[in-house]
């Protein structure tokens, strides 16, 4: 299907849903409004749990302060709805923006926890409340109006809720394919890979909170207006868990699978509470967790990633188009070959009582290729890590291009021009090859949540597009650069990270067995290439356990052994050294 196909089927749907009123009966507008409140709600949790990896249950927490804040404004202070969309988004987003602050540094489990505590918080909350009407609520909530028309039919408020769905979904849509959307897509699988790439993960994982938090709200203040009442009860967490069943059932990872799950869970709903008194009179009530439960162990089983990929699996994939040339984003100047790049100064690393570097010290020169070699266990990548700001150094100096890079943050140390890769590879498996280079260019471009999401970002997106396609080339991946990352060889994984450092457009690149798991000929691409950057006076340093590929590569040596430094020189004194041959290498180089 190609982009303009997919374009066709977008306007198509947006039609259909513009004539539905016209064509069906009033009580299928009143569940499709349902249906869009709902897919508000649970588009933040695709972003939040599906796309950020950060599971809440108590996102109704959000939904209910701008419910009842709309209603505070419009019922009890008589002012416009309007007004009470202000406060709701307000609200909203900040108790997300001072709850994030305090739970998003939880990880894992505990921070779905810290949901539900304050699901059921809020919940009581407002049961208390007596200018709020504690547990029966707010009754005779005004209807929005727009200019002179008070949205009282169901017909009416339709257009506005889908509108509203339909707004939120483009502007998601537009920011998760640009620079800080790519960073919320790589959260997933942990910090260390994006930090390195000089992305500040706490400031996007709050950034994706509060948005979440926000929608939750615009789906509170469309409910309250759509019902005109509310109570505490509609904003438990029995509703937080079913509204994050929706996002799973449609889809957690995709933006469509918000309205799909929304869809399929309400009109279940509607059928079950229907069709159950009939079947089961008298204990209706009991069983519908029971079927509802049924249901969704089934669907965990069948389409555990929900239903769109299922569909989404049927169609005809969508054809990309490659970036088209642009002008090349802007390069640093690399510094005069033959200075001190990069100095260790006694670096130390203890892991309780194990020093897994002791007072290693050595220096790399700009433009020079050097290698750090070593047995098992010597010390390389943890040394890797005390020098690309992965880990913070027991003891010890290490000073970068003239600044003290000791206490420095992993994304500050990119931001000044180091570049890495890893020795257990960190990509992005289900984004594609070119998506994972384009994270690569994090530092250098600018745009943020509001240019990506009004795609005011184009011209930089472009030349970052065009950056990324370049480095794919480069490294020989250019054929398939939308497929996804998760299907290379190992091997191509390695130069796929190569790539993706290539595109920070570094001072200093680091790589960790960069030649693991090639095959001959790759290993002879892969030296050729990094001989070829070191003609462009790029600064490699790197662990490489191929010594064939090492001897033939690097301009000098320093060889680890048990924390600590055994020796350094070029390649031919270090193959000739006894120590290095006899002890750690068995004869090997
Ligand atoms: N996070 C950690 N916690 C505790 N011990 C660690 C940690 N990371 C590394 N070590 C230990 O530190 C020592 C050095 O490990 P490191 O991975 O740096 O060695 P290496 O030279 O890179 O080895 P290899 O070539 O096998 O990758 C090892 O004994 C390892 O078990």
């Amino acid at each position: 299907m190609s982009p303009r196909t997919l374009r066709l089927v977008a306007i198509a749907a947006v039609v259909l849903i513009a004539a539905a009123p016209f064509l069906l009966q009033p009580f299928t507008i009143t569940l499709m409004n349902y249906i869009g409140v709902f897919a508000l709600i649970a588009l933040g949790l695709v972003l939040l749990t599906g796309i950020g990896g950060m599971v809440s249950f108590g996102q109704t927490a959000f939904m209910g302060i701008a419910a009842y804040s709309t209603a505070w404004v419009s019922a009890i202070m008589g002012y416009s709805p309007w007004a009470g969309l202000v406060l709701a988004i307000v609200l909203s987003g900040a108790v997300a923006a001072a709850l994030g602050a305090i739970t998003l540094k939880l990880q894992g489990h505990f921070l779905s926890i810290s949901t539900v505590a304050w699901g059921i918080a809020i919940y009581f909350t407002f049961g208390n409340i007596e200018g709020l009407g504690r547990n029966s609520g707010i009754a005779s909530i005004p209807p929005i109006s727009v200019g002179t028309v008070a949205l009282v039919d169901s017909n009416q408020i339709y257009y506005l809720i889908w509108a509203m769905l339909i707004g939120a979904m483009w502007l998601a849509h537009n920011m998760l394919d640009s620079r800080v959307g790519r960073a919320m897509r790589a959260l997933r699988g942990g910090n260390s890979m994006v930090e390195s790439l000089g992305v500040d993960a706490f400031r996007i994982r709050l950034a994706t909170f509060v948005i979440a938090a926000i929608l939750a709200g615009l789906s509170g203040w469309l409910y309250t207006h759509l019902g005109r009442f509310i109570s505490p009860v509609e904003f438990d967490v029995t509703r937080g868990i079913e509204y994050l069943m929706m996002a799973m059932v449609g889809g957690a990872g995709y933006l469509a699978g918000a309205v799909v799950g929304s869809g399929l869970i309400t009109l279940l709903k509607n059928a079950v509470q229907d069709y159950l008194p009939l079947i089961a009179p008298g204990s209706a009530g009991q069983l519908e967790i029971v079927v509802y439960s049924a249901i969704f162990i089934l669907f965990l089983q069948r389409a555990r990633n929900g239903i769109v990929p299922y569909i989404a699996a049927l169609l005809p994939d969508v054809v990309h188009e490659r970036p088209a040339e642009a002008e090349p984003l802007p390069r640093r100047t690399q510094p005069a070959p033959g200075k001190v790049l990069l100095e260790v100064e006694a670096a130390q690393k203890r892991f309780g009582g194990l020093a897994a570097v002791n007072n290693v010290s050595f220096e790399v020169m700009s433009g020079e290729i050097l290698g750090l070699i070593g047995p098992n266990g010597a010390g390389k990548s943890t040394m890797f890590n005390l020098v690309t700001g992965a880990m913070p150094l027991s003891a010890g100096k290490v000073t970068f291009d003239g600044r003290d890079i000791t206490r420095a943050r992993q994304r500050k140390i990119a931001e000044a021009g180091v570049a890495r890769t890893f020795q257990h590879v960190k990509l992005r498996p289900n984004m594609t090859l070119l998506d994972n280079v384009l994270l690569g260019t994090y530092a250098r471009t600018k745009a943020g949540f509001f240019s990506g999401a009004l795609g005011l970002d184009a011209a930089e997106e472009k030349r970052a597009r065009y950056e990324a396609m370049r480095q794919l080339e480069r490294v020989g991946l250019g054929d398939k650069p939308f497929e996804l990352a998760g299907n290379l060889p190992l091997g191509n994984q390695r130069v796929l990270e190569i790539a993706r450092a290539l595109a920070a457009d570094p001072v200093l690149l680091v790589l960790d067995e960069p030649a693991a798991g090639l095959r001959k000929q790759e290993k002879a691409a892969l030296s050729a290439l990094l001989k070829s950057l070191r003609e462009e006076h790029l600064t490699i340093l790197l662990v490489e356990h191929d010594m064939e590929f090492v001897m033939g590569l690097v301009d000098r040596i320093v060889v680890m052994e048990f924390g600590t430094k055994l020796c350094e020189g070029d390649p031919a004194s270090v193959r000739a050294d006894a120590r290095v041959q006899e002890a750690y290498l068995g004869g090997v180089v």
